[in-house]
């Protein structure tokens, strides 16, 4: 499809001139990219019954459990053969105090974890018996620890020095690990610095009981500066090439237990006495009584009792129930694994959509559960390492991201084994294409994988945010019973809702960060659709002397870091931020969270929404929207449609191969395919992904590579060469001339040599380490193998087809209904309710209530326009204006709604007079209008 033309006729259109079309930077840099990925798969599902009731209620009996471990039993071991059985959990398990790790630094734009990219700073986040692996091996942490158990445990900050006095716990053992807390080995690099004796003086006592979680807060008296952040810098420059702690050494001890403190987060962590914990498991083993699972609680976690569904949720899956649990943002979901994964025997598997949320969740384990992470970009030693423990039975709780089932490797671990006792699939909605993110690496999630590949009897599926539709979605593909929904109210009832239409967003703004109650308020998340909103809202409300600072995936994630640790460490007050911000973020005492824009979704509200009041104050949210925003996110939605035939035709390639041997790899481009197909790369990845795990597997889809390579020789003479090496004869067989270079596809001679495209290029790698030759690698392409031609590929296309239509239908209802719920609260409430002025709780939370619950397709009501009056006149005009182009009804819609796409870009479309200027208009009905109009003017021109 050729779309150079710069001419189209605007001075002859049938409307006035609109104003200046949007930026197109600004139109198509919303960071919600979850919306690009949305596209997936279809599901042909069997239909099973919809999860009916709201709360399942569960009769917990020991059960014998079947599995085996890898980790040896215990010296204890339970009375009888009582259903869970033992292992060694608590004896000389590290403690940790890790070095906040920066949920923000996944490469993936928005924080969002796809083809798994993380940083590998990341990757050796792990806890493990022997070692704990630093990301930052220069940035050793030291946290001074009062061993004198006897003191009164009165906090203090002197000289910026931390130390937690633990009146409830006593110190076990010494080891000789003093560069490690409480680490068995001398490799860790977390410091235990002991206090010489007598200094009191110089050290903060806590008088905490053992068991409590107070915030820690303390500032310099001097400076004001938070002693962590202090003590941070301290530890830096102590540390410096010293992996061992000396004042560990000096002291002969380092194991302490009670309660510590997060070096950055300020944030305290629970030490924990093994032999009592120990003793709490075995009898919760016996039975799983409520009291033995509080007494479990306390030892852990510190907290005194369950809260709302948790009491439940641990109780079902210590029966070996799989479980849907869908709980409010900040109730505690991971405590429900948490406390399981220490009573079973085997590996608890937590799935992630996101390396900040692992992250996050490893560091907040307690000390008693060993846990480590998998990503996909770690470094090849730090995932054998990690793999290492996981067989060793060093690691309890695992965290992974949904790619890591793509790698067979990982896969095998488990194949034929017992060793996984627990999968818990964290944001599980993120498996229902319904949801408001579905990923299409959640597909592979399936309860065939789970129970049949990898052994595990139990899933624990857990959301804050789905509605009826999603979690039927989600129970189905992995195989939760009906009855095994465990679900409370979806809002906290410690969010106060307002909500007010803004006719100038900034100003009012500004108004609402000066009124009470936010004036008062110390912690404030903003949230935009728009990165350009951020920067330029932070830097207007630092203009006006409000702290504040923006957060995006566009940012370094150095940068994001830093603004992570002030916001934490209260020394920023406002964060403006995209979506990017907040996964994984706990931070209990954020007091207001502003929505600058229409959030996409009732559920994204929710989710954002729950980053307030996580300590249960009451937390102030605010929506502020208006109708140009909604219409911009709303015509965004339609940004991934594809048409049938393009469907068609990308499966015509696909399946083009002439061997067809289930042994070739073949590649399809990413960026000229998608120019080709006028389909995001995204889509396609979407298209491909269900040609691998829909009902029927056609492909499967190999790791994505670069398949062009331009080669030079610069030693041996290319046919000399190629007469000693069959793969350079391969090569040179296969490839075009080109100045002197030879270029060729990397499948076609991996093919050719019947070997895989990733051993061809470290073969290519070798012969460039001996000097022989040079190579450059371009065109990133989707690899894959065909398993099963479809016997209609137009069917096919059109089933394809109709169910991104369906997805996109379903978004384009979700920002409906978060902008009818609004709508409503600003202008329609009749404050029956209890509403007042702006304040709202009462008839949002009903809305809210509703939309999730609501039948799975039913009809939310729009206030956008069908019609226009110029409309017909205009496409009319701008068909002729542009002659020469082949359109599509789609191509049509969109440069009239101004969106982009991969064959009408932005930098030639954005020209006309037209880019954008029904966006005010349903996309579908301006489709239908040019469907219309291309009918009429193919018509008059081809007779
Ligand atoms: N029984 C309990 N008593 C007191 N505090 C608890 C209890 N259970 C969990 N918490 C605390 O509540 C906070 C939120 O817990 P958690 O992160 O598990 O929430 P979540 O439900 O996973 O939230 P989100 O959906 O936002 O990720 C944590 O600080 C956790 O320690």
């Amino acid at each position: 499809m050729d779309s150079d033309s710069d001419s189209d006729g605007s001075h002859i259109s049938a409307t006035p001139p609109n104003s200046p079309p949007p930026s197109t930077a600004a139109r198509h840099s919303p960071v919600s990219r979850r919306r690009d990925i949305l596209f997936s798969s279809i599901k042909l599902r069997k239909k099973t019954p919809a999860p009916t009731s709201t709360t399942s209620r569960t009769i917990l009996q020991p059960k014998i459990s079947k599995k085996k471990s890898s980790i040896p039993p215990p010296k204890s071991e339970p009375i009888d053969s009582k259903p869970l059985t033992a292992a060694p959990i608590l004896s000389n398990l590290p403690f940790l105090i890790k070095k906040s790790a920066n949920p923000s630094d996944d490469n993936s734009s928005d924080g969002l974890l796809h083809g798994g990219h993380c940083t590998s700073k990341f990757a050796s986040f792990l806890k493990s018996k022997d070692k704990i692996l630093n990301f930052e091996p220069d940035r050793p942490v030291e946290i001074k620890i009062q061993t004198d158990a006897g003191s009164a445990g009165l906090g203090e900050v002197v000289k910026d020095e931390v130390v937690v006095v633990d009146k409830g716990f006593t110190v076990k053992s010494a080891r000789k690990s003093l560069g490690l807390i409480g680490g068995g080995g001398d490799s860790g690099l977390l410091k235990c610095q002991k206090p010489k004796s007598g200094s009191e003086g110089n050290f903060v006592k806590l008088n905490i009981n053992g068991y409590g979680r107070k915030k820690f807060s303390y500032k310099n008296k001097r400076t004001g500066v938070s002693s962590s952040t202090r003590r941070w810098k301290n530890s830096r420059v102590r540390n410096k090439g010293n992996v061992k702690g000396k004042g560990g050494e000096e002291n002969g001890a380092d194991d302490e237990e009670g309660l510590v403190v997060d070096i950055e987060t300020g944030e305290e962590r629970l030490n924990f006495h093994s032999e009592p914990i120990e003793e709490a498991v075995m009898r919760v083993r016996n039975e799983a009584s409520d009291e033995n699972l509080v007494s479990l609680l306390k030892l852990t976690h510190g907290y005194d009792s369950f809260r709302d569904g948790q009491l439940e949720a641990i109780k079902a899956v210590l029966l070996g129930k799989s479980t849907m649990l869908v709980l409010p943002t900040g109730a505690g979901k991971s405590l429900c694994y948490q406390l399981p994964a220490l009573v079973f025997s085997g590996i608890t598997l937590v799935v992630s959509p996101l390396v900040a949320l692992m992250i996050d969740q490893l560091k907040h384990l307690p000390p008693s559960i060993h846990g480590g992470l998998l990503c996909s970009s770690q470094k090849a030693e730090e995932a054998s390492e990690t793999l290492r423990l996981l067989q060793e039975g060093a690691i309890k709780v695992l965290f992974v991201s949904p790619e890591r089932f793509l790698n067979a490797e990982f896969i095998s671990i488990f194949s034929g084994r017992s060793l996984i006792s627990l999968v818990v699939v964290d944001e599980a909605h993120c498996v229902s294409e319904w949801s408001h993110n579905f990923r299409p690496s959640y597909m592979r999630l399936r309860a065939s994988l789970l129970r049949g590949r990898l052994n595990a009897d139990c899933i624990l599926a857990m959301t804050a945010t789905a509605t009826n539709k999603t979690l039927f979605d989600v129970m189905q593909a992995l195989d939760i019973p009906s009855s095994n929904l465990i679900q409370s109210t979806k809002l906290r009832d410690n969010l106060h809702l307002s909500v007010s239409k803004s006719g100038n967003r900034m100003k009012d703004l500004i108004q609402l960060l000066k009124s009470s109650p936010f004036m008062d308020i110390k912690s404030i998340i903003i949230y935009c659709k728009f990165q350009s909103d951020t920067d330029t809202i932070s830097k207007y409300l630092r203009d006006n002397n409000i702290s504040a600072k923006s957060y995006h995936s566009g940012i370094p994630s150095k940068d994001r870091s830093r603004v992570q640790e002030l916001f934490c460490a209260n020394r920023v007050r406002v964060v403006v931020a995209t979506v990017a911000f907040g996964m994984g973020l706990d931070k209990s005492d954020v007091g207001a969270v502003i929505h600058y824009s229409l959030p996409e979704s009732l559920e994204e509200y929710v989710q954002e929404i729950g980053r307030a009041g996580r300590d249960g104050t009451l937390s102030y949210c605010h929506l502020l929207f208006d109708d140009a925003t909604y219409f911009k996110l709303r015509s965004l939605m339609y940004s991934d449609g594809v048409d049938d035939y393009a469907v068609n035709k990308l499966l015509c390639q696909i399946f083009s191969s002439d061997g067809l041997s289930t042994e070739e790899t073949l590649s399809i481009a990413k960026e000229s395919a998608s120019r080709k197909f006028d389909m995001k790369e995204e889509v396609i990845l979407t298209i491909l992904t269900q040609l691998e795990l829909g009902e029927v597997q056609y492909i499967h889809l190999l790791p994505l590579i670069n398949v062009t390579c331009t080669l030079n020789f610069h030693q041996t003479s290319p046919p000399i060469f190629a007469s000693r090496d069959f793969v350079v004869a391969a090569i040179l067989k296969k490839s075009e001339m080109k100045d002197g270079q030879y270029i060729f596809n990397i499948p076609s001679v991996a093919n050719i040599m019947r070997m895989q495209a990733v051993d061809l290029l470290n073969h290519l790698q070798s012969l460039k380490v001996k000097g022989e030759i040079t190579y450059e690698l371009k065109d990133q392409a989707y690899c894959y193998k065909i398993l099963k031609v479809p016997e209609d590929t137009c069917l096919l296309a059109t089933q394809l087809t109709e169910w991104l239509g369906e997805v996109e239908t379903c978004k384009v209802r979700k920002i409906d209904a978060v902008f009818n719920a609004a709508a409503f609260a600003a202008n329609a409430c009749d404050k029956s309710l209890g509403c007042h002025k702006d304040h709202h709780t009462p008839c949002l939370q009903k809305n809210i209530l509703y939309y999730f619950n609501e039948d799975a397709d039913s009809h939310v009501p729009t206030q956008i326009e069908q019609n226009s009056r110029f409309l017909r006149a205009d496409i009319k005009v701008f068909l002729q204006s542009n002659a020469q182009v082949k359109f599509t009804p789609r191509a049509v819609a969109r440069i009239l709604h101004g969106l982009a796409s991969p064959a009408f870009p932005p930098s030639t479309w954005s020209r006309t007079h037209f880019w954008g200027r029904y966006v005010h208009m349903d996309f579908r009905a301006i489709m239908e209008a040019a469907k219309e109009e291309l009918v009429n003017f193919v018509g008059k021109h081809v007779t």
